[in-house]
């Protein structure tokens, strides 16, 4: 039978105040179960931006994020934060609450003891989701377990898997970008695209040709669309939920013409593992040299997953670019460290390309490269959703000293770019390039975090080391000096890396 209207309208008015005074309830139930676990931990409120107090909905504050973002500033903003507030703040951004860090503590807690309580999937996942759905990047938990375990082995061995003639031939192809007589050049989308090249041929076995002169439509179309991608996961991942008001068609469609390109090499990998299968050894060492994805598919058989986790080998390739780029930038302003750079590669190994086994020697070139990355770290920020109500062990109480209580469903921002930079870790002078620094500092002291630490630290880390060593050496055999040319300051370009917005303005001669 239906209701006459006033009961109708009635029986609405009772459900709805059920329902809120079942909200409040709950609330406060809560809110007191918070205040008693803040209690049980002898946690302390950390300090929140005054700034923005009467910002109820934290929008004032998320326009001005995007405003520092447009301008290239974010790096610079979020620094004087820290100086305003301490290294642990808390911010209101549409509603959801941020916790800003860039202490140690904090930051080795989220790397190592704390590392089950949080997640990075549900800030990845909406980004990631449509190059690679269940990628390395995009997942937690078991599924990142089983990617992990699936990478370990394909980036271990690295002499096995470096190959330096390979290594030899995209330097070659590098250098014949490189204008004579030291005239001026942006250097920096040739370095990206050497290591575009050195990767692409590592991960699927052919080279991507970004350096060529005359590259395939193909290649062409499929570097376009990496770096369409890889720019709308950067800005999408600072829009936060107003990223749905942008439209997405044509990163869709770059999307699936990249994973297109990748899928096809995936199964014509997994064909021939599956040809191979029976037959003596592997097929990940062909004549052809060494290629991740025909390593990973002895593993994976799924042409889709195998496609996930190699497109994700390749969008974690421009970190090579962006220490590459701010070295560079840093020895255009340092002849003083170019002179000694080279010279301390010509003494250990003179001027044959080096082999394997020499790299370790060159001591001073991975001085500048700790520098590079020190001072320009490729993840200049990170986050982690607290997947329950977990803590971080600084930040609360007036000297910040105390424990903070993280409620399931915050983000924790951390900062390297902050870490590397304020703060005595590394010795006097943070802000400036001195590479010397590093005669008395161990890359892995615990403030150092270009590469992360813990069960999630970068598993290419000493294949990039290795690679990086390689280029910088042959670089310096090759030129003596580095002449500057940048009129302008370094100034960030955050895509999924970072880059300097203004270029870097050198002649090699
Ligand atoms: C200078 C070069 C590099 C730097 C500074 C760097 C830095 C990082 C950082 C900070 C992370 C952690 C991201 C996070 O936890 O949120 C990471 C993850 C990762 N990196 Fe690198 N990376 C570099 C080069 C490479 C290379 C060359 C490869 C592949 C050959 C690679 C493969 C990966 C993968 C697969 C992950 C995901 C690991 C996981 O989620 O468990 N990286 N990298």
């Amino acid at each position: 039978m239906i209701p006459e209207l006033p009961s109708l309208i009635k029986t609405s008015i009772l459900a709805l105040v059920g329902a809120g005074i079942f909200f409040l309830v709950r609330r406060l139930q809560q809110g007191r179960q918070l205040r008693e676990l803040s209690r049980q931990h002898g946690c302390e409120s950390p300090p929140s931006e005054s700034d923005f107090q009467y910002d109820l909905f934290g929008i004032a504050k998320a326009i001005e994020l995007g405003a520092h973002f447009r301008r290239r500033t974010s790096l610079l903003y979020t620094n004087t934060l820290f100086r305003k507030y301490g290294e642990t703040y808390v911010s209101n951004v549409l509603g959801y609450r941020l916790i800003f860090t860039c202490n140690a503590e904090n930051i080795k807690h989220l790397f190592s003891k704390g590392f089950a309580d949080y997640d990075s999937s549900p800030l990845r996942k909406p980004l990631f989701a449509p190059i690679t759905p269940h990628g390395i990047f995009t997942v937690d938990g078991p599924d990142w377990r089983k990617a992990r375990e699936q990478l370990r082995n394909q980036l271990s061995s690295l002499p096995k898997i470096i190959d330096l003639r390979l290594c030899e031939r995209h330097f070659q192809a590098f250098r014949q970008r490189v204008p004579h007589n030291g005239k001026a050049f942006d250097i920096q989308p040739c370095i990206f695209s050497l290591s575009l090249d050195i990767q692409s041929s590592f991960t699927l076995g052919e080279c991507v040709d970004a350096l060529s002169f005359t590259q395939s439509p193909a290649n062409k179309r499929f570097v376009k669309d990496l770096l369409l991608v890889k720019d709308r996961i950067a800005n999408d991942g600072f829009r936060g939920p107003l990223r749905h008001l942008y439209p997405r068609q044509s990163f869709r469609d770059s999307c699936m013409r990249a994973r297109q390109h990748v899928m096809d090499r995936a199964i014509r990998a997994a064909e021939k593992q599956a040809n191979n299968c029976g037959m003596q050894g592997t097929n990940e060492q062909s004549a052809k040299g060494y290629a991740f994805m025909r390593g990973l598919s002895t593993k994976i058989d799924d042409a889709s997953q195998l496609t996930d986790q190699s497109l994700s080998i390749l969008l974690a390739n421009d970190s090579m670019g962006t220490t590459l780029s701010g070295l560079l930038f840093s020895l255009s302003q340092n002849p003083r460290v170019v002179h000694k750079l080279r010279a301390s590669i010509l003494e250990s190994i003179g001027l044959t390309p080096p082999k394997f086994a020499q790299l370790g020697r060159l001591q001073y070139v991975r001085c500048v490269l700790h520098e590079a990355l020190r001072l320009y770290p490729p993840a200049a920020f990170n986050a982690r959703v607290a997947n329950k109500t977990a803590t971080l062990p600084r930040g609360g109480g007036s000297d910040a000293s105390l424990p903070v209580l993280v409620r399931k469903g915050d983000t924790v921002v951390f900062s390297t770019w902050a870490r590397h930079r304020l703060g005595r870790d590394f010795g006097e002078n943070p802000e400036n390039f001195i590479p010397e620094r590093w005669e008395h500092l161990s890359g892995d002291m615990a403030g150092f975090i270009p590469f992360n630490k813990g069960p999630r630290v970068c598993p290419g880390q000493h294949y990039a080391m290795v690679v990086l060593t390689y280029v910088v050496a042959r670089i310096f055999q090759t030129f003596s000096t580095v002449i500057n040319y940048n009129t302008h300051p370094w100034r960030e370009r955050i895509s999924m890396t970072l880059e300097n917005e203004n270029g870097v303005m050198v002649g090699l001669s």
